[in-house]
């Protein structure tokens, strides 16, 4: 009997580029792992092991449907059947279809919405065929997204079809964009292909930008997985639910909790605490999680989870799913734990009665990408939360500041109570916040063994920079009044001004400090930058660093380099950028913050013919920005001398000097107010 062909499922760009090869888009490629190709398949070892016996895997889709047969090796691929499903399935054609329904039309790839003045230039090139590139991990809208939008554009034109091509990504833009000029080749055959040109006009039909509204949703109406992690004891389901109760009492989103106990009873019945079932616990809470975020729900996990890997693996399935994930490491030294001892567990475990006891005899890796790290050690319940609080708000996930004004509570016998503040047996005075600065300001110490079941020893969290989604504003921490006109009347909120170039290095940083310096400590202003490719934790340039100090400004030995994340332009009211390229940067990797990033020289030339200012001014030029003229750039002056360095320096000055004189609401509701 020869042996049974293996089943495998592959990932969503791996089943693209089957779907791509079977319909003889990607002719004359019409196999798998040809050399030098990025059409790739990756079988898990026992897989692969079992083809290569068997000659061949079933590819299956992820319900189990039998797509394809694929020859082990070699990669030829037998096809069983197309996929059926899936929004605007209709859309969906062969090349060979496509030629013989729509010959005679020009063919436009589509790899984002169009814009209002593209659509202008179709309008005049007759019949077309849109093309719309949909595959997996295509950088602007969600498939179906693009596909709703592509619809839209071509019911606005005189006479154009849309095709749906599940071109997906190989994480090499050369590569992909070669793939893409041959996929359209193969569509158009002896017809014509037009490229759009590259615009720097963001403005949609309103119908459009409805699509991409609903597609990319602000960060605080996202799905959000709330990640609390930590050994046990440390206080994580505490502050979970204390943090549940505070999001209820605000009403604004619903809650799925999995805590790690009531998950264990439930849906992780039967799991051991050995690796293997931890590993599994985890990613059963994470694929939860990920799908209540799909929806734009709200997830608080409390589990243990010590295993780096496994939470970096919830991190991406939530990533996937299109939600945020925010990770909270409630850092409470073991010693603390043990002392606490709630359950009576640490002391079975150091009797050796539990086997693989978190922190007594099974590791517990510390977390380098908290959103938040938290030591609850001596502290009331309410004042750890507060940092948790403050950094979500920070990370502009989840505002719990804005909430209806409360009613007097009065205890029993008539007088007000007091704020409440519960102090644990043992709650000394609280220890200061831990929020994790994006420069990496280290953590209060905390016990963890390390892997490998070493005894316990006190550490510092490592000072990591890459993922950490807080920026904190250096200044302008301090409440102000909003204008009486602006949204949210009465809350206390800076606008948030990020500076980006390239590294975060010289110019972004001269933009930071010298805002501080002219700000002079305005409390309606808070600053912050980073870089398109930001280098990690590098002091500023030299010879860029030199030019501060005759302007007598300070603050350059603080300083420390990060790369843009997302949450920094989450965090964000408007976006700072050098030069046009890290408008465009910003624009496609994440064109959700298209209304509000501006060259710096292009924001100061509007801001000067603009009468409003501060949020108004914000929330006016959001509405009516328009092309950035490429001479009001700050060009690099990274290793080109001293010279211009200063003329940089010069340039960047005058500009933040204006921006910081039209967003400044201080002289109108500071200090006075
Ligand atoms: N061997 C061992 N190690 C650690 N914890 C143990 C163990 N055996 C039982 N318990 C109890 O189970 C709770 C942790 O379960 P989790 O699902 O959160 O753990 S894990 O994430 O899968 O590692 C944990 O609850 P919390 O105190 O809420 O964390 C413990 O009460
Ligand atoms: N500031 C604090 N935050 C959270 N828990 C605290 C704090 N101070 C003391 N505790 C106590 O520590 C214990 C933490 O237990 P628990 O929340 O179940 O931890 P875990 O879920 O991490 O096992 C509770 O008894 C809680 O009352």
């Amino acid at each position: 009997m020869s042996p049974a062909v293996p089943q495998h499922c592959p990932s969503p760009r791996e089943l693209d580029d089957l779907e791509l090869l079977t319909s003889g888009a990607l002719a004359p490629l019409t196999r798998f792992d040809e050399p030098g190709s990025p059409i790739t398949l990756t079988l898990p070892d026992d897989v692969r092991l079992a083809a290569v016996e068997a000659g061949a895997v079933e590819i299956v889709d992820p319900e189990g449907l039998p797509l394809a047969r694929v020859a082990v090796p070699g990669g030829g691929i037998e096809a069983l059947t197309h996929a059926q499903y899936g929004p605007f399935r209709d859309h969906y054609l062969t090349p060979a279809q496509v030629r013989e329904a729509y010959p005679g039309r020009t063919f436009v790839p589509v790899a984002g919405p169009i814009t209002s003045s593209q659509l202008e230039e179709l309008s005049s090139r007759g019949s077309l065929a849109l093309v719309a590139l949909v595959g997996a991990g295509t950088p602007s809208l969600s498939p179906v997204a693009l596909l709703r939008a592509t619809r839209l554009a071509a019911a606005r034109l005189p006479d154009a079809v849309v095709v749906a091509v599940p071109l997906a990504t190989h994480g090499d833009a050369d590569a992909d964009h070669a793939l893409g000029v041959q996929v359209l080749a193969t569509y158009a055959g002896a017809d014509p292909v037009y490229a759009l040109a590259e615009t720097e006009d963001d403005e949609f039909p309103d119908d459009i930008a409805a699509v991409i509204d609903f597609d990319q949703p602000p960060a605080d109406e996202r799905g959000l997985v709330l990640f609390f992690t930590g050994l046990s004891g440390s206080g994580k389901s505490t502050l979970a639910r204390a943090l549940m109760d505070r999001i209820l009492e605000q009403g604004t989103r619903t809650i799925t909790s999995l805590d790690g106990d009531v998950v264990r009873r439930n849906l992780s019945a039967g799991l051991t605490f050995s690796k293997e079932d931890r590993e599994t616990n985890i990613r059963r809470i994470g694929w939860v999680a990920a799908e209540i975020s799909r929806h734009g729900g709200l997830a608080v996990c409390s589990p243990i989870a010590p295993f780096a890997e496994t939470r970096d693996q919830v991190r991406a399935m939530v990533d996937e799913a299109g939600g945020a994930f925010f990770l909270v490491h409630v850092a409470t030294p073991l010693e603390e734990c043990e002392r606490r001892d709630r359950k009576g567990l640490y002391a079975k475990a150091r009797r050796g009665e539990i086997p693989e006891f978190t922190g007594i005899s099974s590791p517990y890796e510390i977390p380098t990408d908290a959103g938040v790290v938290v030591d609850t050690t001596g502290r009331t319940i309410d004042d750890a939360l507060d940092d948790v609080v403050q950094a979500l708000k920070t990370s502009g996930y989840l505002d719990l500041s804005v909430v209806e004004p409360n009613p007097p509570v009065v205890e029993p016998g008539g007088a007000p109570a007091t704020p409440s503040s519960v102090v644990e047996p043992g709650g000394a005075p609280a220890t200061p916040s831990s929020v994790v600065e994006p420069g990496g300001a280290p953590a209060t110490p905390s016990s963890v063994v390390e892997p490998g079941g070493a005894p316990a020893t006190t550490v510092s969290k490592p000072a990591d920079l890459t993922a950490n989604p807080t920026p904190e504003p250096t200044q302008g921490a301090a409440p102000v009044v909003e204008p009486p006109d602006a949204e949210g009347e009465g809350v206390s909120k800076p606008l948030n001004v990020l500076f980006v170039c390239t590294a975060n290095i010289c110019r972004s940083p001269f933009m930071q400090l010298a805002a501080e310096h002219h700000a002079a400590g305005d409390p309606t202003l808070a600053f912050d930058s980073a870089g398109t490719h930001g280098f990690r934790a590098h002091e500023m340039d030299g010879v860029m660093a030199a030019t501060l100090t005759p302007r007598g400004i300070s603050g350059v030995e603080a300083f420390k380099s990060k790369p843009l994340t997302r949450d920094h332009l989450a965090w964000a009211d408007v976006v700072l950028v050098a030069e046009n390229d890290h408008r465009s940067f910003i624009l496609s990797e994440y064109p959700e913050v298209f209304r509000k990033v501006f060259t710096l020289g292009q924001f100061a030339a509007a801001s000067a013919e603009h009468d409003l200012r501060g949020a108004d001014l914000l929330h006016d030029l959001g509405q009516t920005r328009g092309v950035a003229d490429p001479a009001l750039d700050v060009a690099d002056p990274y290793r080109r001398g001293d010279e211009a360095a200063e003329a940089a320096a010069t340039q960047i000055d005058t500009l933040v000097q204006q921006v910081v004189s039209a967003l400044s609401s201080h002289h109108l509701f500071g200090k006075e107010a």
